[in-house]
């Protein structure tokens, strides 16, 4: 295989590194019975230049974690490619795939336990160079003991175990350790979520001054804004396996263009409280990343959905409370049925389902909705209590499918720096997000 066989230009003529393409990260699935696979990155593409920082925000579940491992080859692809370099590294094994991965390393979040306790510091942070055969004994220690020093800790450090450390230092020598082969490319996996806030900051400012100093290209994983902000040059927003938005981190920051990154920011506190940016609060809870949306993954907690056509007219609350309607049926139909239940089914003595009434009761009483609507909530309800969940999901879908839940939108440009944003509403005929999350909040 050719060492180089592609090599990309990004704008602005920094050098791509890391080029990520269709990746799709699946986990179980296989087998005639088993459940559907947990889709926990689901077809992303982005590129990381050489030397920049590259945030990767989202919430808990999001898919960063898995989407990192995968990068470094911790994880094998389901689908997809990860150029590094030019060089498609998902398809390396055995000794191309070992020497590969000299050149990207990985920092975990905790360091309590990603540090084995009955090894020296000298031993932990040797350990990927002795697994790699580097140079001699006495080079290994010596180069221990200086990587010690560039993470801040002393050469006595080298003697002792994990135990006899607080969380930043522990923290510092996972750092040295992912440093110890000289990779181009480290993912930072959380690494100051489990540290005080005072500590917090110094390790920030060695990952800075290391990064100076070695060229280094971080991917930096974390769910808090602030820490991102700081130190991110470009970043990547992440809901149920999907990038929903990357930019540039200041201009995202200032202008988000996405619903979910809007609701995201929404939520941080602004130096300037009369700035025009009202809090969202999201609906619902994310759904399964075994059973996500058809359409865009966002849309069934979307403040800014594009309703269909013939009910373009109907008021949010009622918008609202379908889609929690359908949730609870969604909820309902992956239930899996034991084979007593199965059986009181068949003789319809089966009253699982029978709270769908009360949800109907507290999600639409007091609501003013057309026949239409009252008469597709009915039929379902109906559906669900005669235990088929599914088919009345089905319905729901059917009668009240716009485009966010039909069709998954592609991420597309929307400033002249880059910016990309996943959403149908960047397309001309729809109204901007913006526009539709401020006259939605104003008419609560
Ligand atoms: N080895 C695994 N087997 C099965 N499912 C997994 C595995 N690893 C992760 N998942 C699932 O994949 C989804 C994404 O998880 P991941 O840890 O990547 O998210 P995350 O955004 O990093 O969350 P967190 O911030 O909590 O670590 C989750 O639903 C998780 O339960």
């Amino acid at each position: 295989m050719s060492k180089v066989t592609e090599r990309t230009q990004t704008e602005g003529g920094r050098e791509t590194l890391v080029s990520v393409e269709n990746l799709k990260k699946y986990y179980g699935g296989e087998g005639m019975f088993a459940d559907p696979p947990v889709k926990a990155v689901d077809d992303v593409s982005f590129e990381i230049r050489r030397g920049e920082t590259f945030g990767l925000v989202g919430e808990s579940g999001s898919g960063k974690s898995t989407l990192g491992r995968t990068l470094v080859q911790l994880e094998r692809a389901t689908e997809g490619r990860v150029l590094f370099d030019g060089r498609d590294v998902t398809t390396l094994s055995g000794d191309e795939l070992k020497q590969w991965r000299r050149n990207a390393q990985m920092v975990f979040q905790d360091p309590e336990s990603s540090l084995n306790d009955r090894m020296t510091i000298g031993e932990i942070i040797m350990e990927p160079l002795s697994a790699h055969g580097w140079k001699t004994k006495q080079d290994r220690r010596e180069r221990a003991l200086e990587l010690l020093s560039e993470v801040g800790l002393q050469e006595e450090h080298y003697y002792r175990y994990p135990h006899q450390f607080s969380g930043g230092q522990r923290q510092r020598i996972g750092i040295a350790r992912a440093l110890a082969l000289e990779p181009e490319f480290v993912v930072l996996d959380e690494p100051v979520s489990a540290l005080d806030v005072s500590v917090q900051a110094k390790i920030i400012t060695l990952l800075e001054d290391l990064q100076a100093e070695f060229d280094l290209t971080y991917l930096f994983i974390a769910h808090d804004l602030s820490v991102i902000r700081h130190i991110c040059d470009r970043v990547a927003v992440m809901y149920l396996g999907k990038i929903m938005e990357l930019g540039e981190t200041g201009e995202l920051f200032e202008s988000p263009a996405n619903p979910y990154t809007q609701s995201l920011l929404s939520a941080i506190p602004r130096p300037d409280p009369t700035a025009d940016r009202q809090r969202i609060t999201l609906p619902g809870t994310p759904p399964s990343p075994r059973d996500p949306p058809v359409g865009c993954q966002f849309s069934t907690r979307c403040p800014a959905k594009i309703y269909p056509e013939e009910y373009d007219d109907l008021s949010d609350d009622v918008w609202d409370a379908i889609e929690r309607f359908r949730e609870v049926v969604r909820e309902r139909s992956r239930q899996e049925l034991g084979l007593v239940d199965q059986a009181r089914l068949r003789l319809g003595l089966f009253s699982k389902y029978d709270d769908i009434d009360e949800a109907v009761a507290d999600l639409f009483g007091g609501l003013d909705a057309p026949e239409a609507v009252t008469d597709a909530i009915e039929s379902a309800r109906e559906q669900v209590k005669a235990g088929n969940p599914d088919a009345a999901r089905e319905a729901l879908f059917d009668e009240f499918n716009g485009i966010c839940d039909r069709e998954r939108p592609v991420l597309q440009g929307v400033s002249d720096s880059g910016q990309q944003s996943y959403c149908h509403r960047h397309a001309p005929e729809y109204e901007p997000p913006e526009t539709v999350l401020q006259r939605r909040s104003d008419d609560e």
